[in-house]
């Protein structure tokens, strides 16, 4: 069954070209089991059209149409030729092998590409049509004729063009922004005039196939359809030539996100949109950027306060589409320095965590202060943060300040400031390492020599800016404590967790800190 026979006036085709235009971008060659990983998917999420190659191109290119040919179970399977007698031919023998194949042959026609690339005359191209769109309509039913750089030939040039592929049997006229040239006004005006003036219009599907080369790729394949056209050329992640093809996802979401503005609709089932971009991602060894529209990483995540307090009232205030509609399980509150306090709350009630008012405050000037200084904060460096600040939140001796020096082969001195029930005072203390100088000063400090039982320095997350886990055992006169902390720097943690085993190891002696601070 072709394109036509299946046509409803508001029904768009999706012809994806991933696996032929996708592939032509430098470095994005797939393997043959790639390649039917992506047919596979595509098939799957209801794509019309296939186009799985150029077969004359190479013998892995049309043993790669074969093979997809074969596998696909519901999708037309299109090869692309040039106008040339043997690419047709290779085409037909490649695409025979698919349930329903189609023949996409293509030659230029604008002036720059006429007078330098085919050095042809209009009337040459003409017959060129003529003879290679009626050669490959004896070879299947299905043909697609493209006129390759559409969008900067003469408009009139064009309709004969369109005319004559029509009379030969051409079933789906594309006319390619092959340069990503046009911009939607005039894009939407070329398919409006050419569907509305060239006589036998009506018996063909018309079709976008839009670069990306001023970022308009996905704009002008919409326009395109306003002005008639009923079927999309497009690739995953807007994989292809140059700056790349329309992304599938982008002008499906488009259409069905705002169906009320262009009211047209595809057979794609979204909710595959986001598998399918990985898929191709890791096939075309192409990262998809975090920002790209609908299957990006940060598509559906928010980090700024305000946002996140909107999407926690109600998602529609910050997102057009739910995330489960393109596959994506849910939004993600990203918590860092632009969260506020309504992101910070559900996030603790998400980790077990009710903080009364006073501690919640605290924890939340803390996690603030952790994210200007680090890049990323997990779930683990907040869970740290606040295990840190419930169980120091009793601790009566506090540290103020500290500065470290240190150097190599010599001194260690640490210079340190801790408040003892509100009130303050500093000491300097040496020592024969940075932890030692700064486990001396607190011991100064605090007029009492606990047995340091245990010391350990672990990192709560990865990289360079990853919190460091202090734990700290003292023995006092017989009794244990721990303490444990955690901070970007792996001194003051340490300083923090020694304070708050000592603290413990006091309280639990029934007398916090009496006589303490004797500096
Ligand atoms: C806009 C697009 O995306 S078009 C598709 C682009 N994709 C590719 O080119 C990928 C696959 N291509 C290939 O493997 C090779 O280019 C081949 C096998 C097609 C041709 O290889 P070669 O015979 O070595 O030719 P080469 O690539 O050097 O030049 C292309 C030739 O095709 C001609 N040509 C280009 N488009 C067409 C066309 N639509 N119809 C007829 N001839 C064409 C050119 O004028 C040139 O002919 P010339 O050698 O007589 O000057
Ligand atoms: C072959 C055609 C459809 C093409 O890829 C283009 O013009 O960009």
């Amino acid at each position: 069954m072709s394109a036509t026979t299946q046509s409803n006036k508001d029904r768009v085709f999706i012809f994806d070209t991933t696996l032929r235009d996708g592939e032509q971008s430098p470095g994005a060659t797939m393997t043959l089991e790639e390649k039917l990983q992506v047919a596979e998917t595509l098939d799957d999420m209801g794509v019309d059209i296939i186009e799985a190659g150029f077969p004359i191109a190479s013998n892995g290119d049309f043993e790669a149409v074969v093979a997809v040919a074969k596998h696909v179970k519901r999708a037309t399977v299109a090869g692309l030729a040039r106008a040339i007698t043997a690419d047709i031919d290779r085409a037909g023998e490649a695409v025979r092998h698919a349930r329903r194949g189609r023949i996409h042959t293509f030659v230029s026609t604008s002036p720059i590409h006429l007078a330098h690339q085919m050095k042809k005359t209009e009337d040459e191209v003409i017959e060129i049509i003529a003879r290679t769109v009626a050669q490959a309509r004896n070879l299947v039913d299905d043909v697609e004729w493209s006129a390759m750089d559409a969008t900067r030939t003469p408009i009139e040039f064009l309709k004969r063009c369109v005319d004559t592929a029509i009379k030969a049997g051409a079933t789906t006229i594309n006319l390619p922004d092959t340069v990503g040239y046009a911009v939607p006004d005039e894009h939407f005006r070329m398919f409006k005039e050419i569907i509305g003036s060239v006589p036998n219009a009506d018996k063909a599907i018309f079709s976008v196939h839009c670069h990306n080369d001023l970022g308009m790729a996905v704009a002008n394949s919409l326009a395109g359809v306003a002005g008639g056209a009923r079927q999309i050329e497009c690739t995953i992640n807007g994989l292809g030539e140059r700056a790349g093809n329309a992304a599938l996802e982008e002008v499906v979401m488009a259409l069905r996100t705002r169906a009320d503005a262009m009211p047209y609709y595809t057979e794609i089932e979204t909710t595959h949109l986001s598998r399918a971009s990985r898929i191709v991602a890791a096939a075309s060894n192409f990262p998809v950027q975090y920002n790209k529209a609908i299957v990006g990483k940060n598509a559906f995540a928010h980090e700024s306060g305000i946002h996140q307090d909107g999407m926690l009232k109600n998602a529609e205030t910050y997102e057009i589409m739910t995330p489960a509609s393109v596959g994506i399980k849910e939004t993600t509150l990203v918590m860092g320095k632009h969260s506020g306090r309504a992101a910070f709350k559900d996030k603790l009630r998400e980790l077990g965590y009710e903080l009364g008012d006073n501690a919640f405050q605290e924890a939340f000037q803390r996690f603030k202060d952790l994210a200007d200084r680090k890049k990323h904060v997990y779930d683990a460096d907040i869970i740290a943060l606040v295990d840190d600040e419930v169980g120091s939140a009793g601790d009566r001796i506090k540290l103020v300040d500290m500065e470290v020096v240190s150097k190599t082969g010599g001194v260690h001195s640490c210079t340190m400031t801790l408040s003892v029930d509100g009130e303050e005072s500093t000491v300097t203390y040496d020592g024969t390492g940075s932890v030692d100088a700064i486990f001396s000063a607190i011991k100064q400090a605090v007029g009492q020599q606990p047995h340091l039982v245990l010391y350990a320095v672990d990192g709560v997350t990865g990289g360079t800016d990853a919190q460091a886990s202090a734990h700290v055992r003292l023995e006092l006169n017989g009794r244990i404590a721990s303490g444990n902390a955690a901070e970007p720097d792996t001194l003051v943690a340490s300083a923090r967790a020694y304070l708050n085993a000592f603290n413990r190891v006091m309280i639990e002696r029934g007398a916090a800190a009496q006589g303490a601070m004797a500096g």
